[in-house]
């Protein structure tokens, strides 16, 4: 069967103005994974609310961190595919959840090159309902609809991959070589609490406690698999051990909430607020639950967050970019791809 890639990235407006973000942001929004209330509350709180507020002030975010060649995430995710493509033999295609670039066109682009045995790659390494779930369901929608006979394959969150966790904290020593800091921030997307709760397949195991700190990441269970929090807290450990990072000088937050539920915490912003207050001088922040630069890490981290750190008092103030097209993670998933290519090919 001849075999194909797609990478799946989240999408961005086609254009920073508030009209395409308007666009973008109802396909967004309006998706049950991600603002996940019934459809007539989404249709309330999304089309009669958000929408109506949001899209200028979002759009003007926007168009601080927008490209001469386009949205950031897209431009680095189109990078991401053309250096892979050249490091495997089989076609590789790049598709986005929302906007344009959609997932069946990205389909219809491999099937139109003979492709019938995809491996379908989110390109997130921690599960969260609101990204690698929405994106296997939609997908296999598409199949059905369109590809009835297409095999897909979908490449599990790797956020523990011990290969994975070298190229990361490759990437941050890299970045931070020759620099001085206090504390080494990791700051996650955050989602709802409700969100890790829904995805606790033991419904009994996830509880996230206020203060951030829950025991139930930290205690073995099934419920991991599907765990975005305790995904999160384990990238931060495995990388903490593996640059040999002492205690306290490193730590967890979460970013970008919305609306007025608790969301993840301990918060980003008031952890960069209360590191100022505390008297911290110099601080580094690194985004992994992003493998493509966008709005959130340029624009909520690399400006407002330096900017809250700096009204605190805080002076230095460095973000470490995210894997993007480097060369280390692009042969690393070259890597994946040969081993589910060899995996399949071999005589069962
Ligand atoms: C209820 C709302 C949201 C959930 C849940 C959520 C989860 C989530 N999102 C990402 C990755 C990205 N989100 C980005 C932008 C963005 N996210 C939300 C809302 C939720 N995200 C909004 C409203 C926006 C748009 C910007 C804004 O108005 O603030 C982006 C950036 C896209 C870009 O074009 O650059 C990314 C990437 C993850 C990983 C995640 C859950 C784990
Ligand atoms: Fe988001
Ligand atoms: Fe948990």
């Amino acid at each position: 069967m001849k075999k194909g890639i797609l990478l799946v990235n989240l999408g961005s407006p086609d254009s920073p103005n508030p009209k395409d973000v308007k666009t973008y942001l109802g396909e967004f929004l309006m998706d049950e994974r991600v603002i996940d209330v019934p459809l007539w509350a989404r249709n309330l709180l999304v089309k009669g609310i958000i929408l109506n507020t949001r899209p200028k002030a979002s759009a003007k975010a926007y168009q601080k961190i927008w490209w001469e060649e386009g949205s950031p995430l897209i431009v680095l995710s189109e990078r991401l595919q053309a250096k892979v493509q050249r490091q495997v033999d089989f076609p590789v295609a790049l598709a986005m959840r929302y906007g344009s670039m959609t997932i069946r066109e990205g389909l219809q682009e491999l099937v139109d090159k003979g492709v019938e045995d995809v491996l379908l790659i989110p390109l997130y390494p921690q599960y969260a309902m609101a990204t690698t779930e929405t994106i296997l369901v939609l997908a296999e929608e598409i199949r059905q609809a369109y590809f009835p006979k297409l095999n897909i394959t979908d490449l599990k969150p790797f956020y523990n991959n011990p290969d994975y966790i070298k190229v990361l904290a490759n990437s941050i020593a890299k970045h931070l070589e020759g620099k001085d800091y206090e504390h080494l921030l990791f700051s996650y997307h955050g989602v709802p609490e409700r969100h890790i709760r829904k995805s606790d397949i033991t419904k009994s195991h996830c509880n996230p406690k206020p203060s951030g700190d829950c025991q139930c990441c930290k205690t073995p269970s099934p419920a991991h698999e599907f765990c975005y929090k305790h995904q999160c807290v384990e990238v931060t450990r495995l990388v903490g051990e593996k640059l040999n990072m002492e205690e306290g000088t490193y730590s967890t937050s979460f970013q970008s909430r919305l609306g007025f539920d608790p969301w993840l915490r301990p918060y980003t912003d008031r952890t960069i607020e209360r590191f100022g207050k505390e008297g911290m001088k110099k601080m580094a922040i690194v985004t992994p639950a992003f493998v493509s630069d966008c709005l959130e890490t340029l624009e909520e981290i690399a400006m407002e967050g330096e900017e809250i750190f700096h009204e605190v008092g805080g002076k230095d103030f460095t973000t470490i970019p995210c894997l993007n097209d480097s060369d280390e993670w692009v042969a690393l998933l070259a890597k994946w791809i040969n081993e589910w290519a060899t995996a399949e090919m071999a005589p069962v």
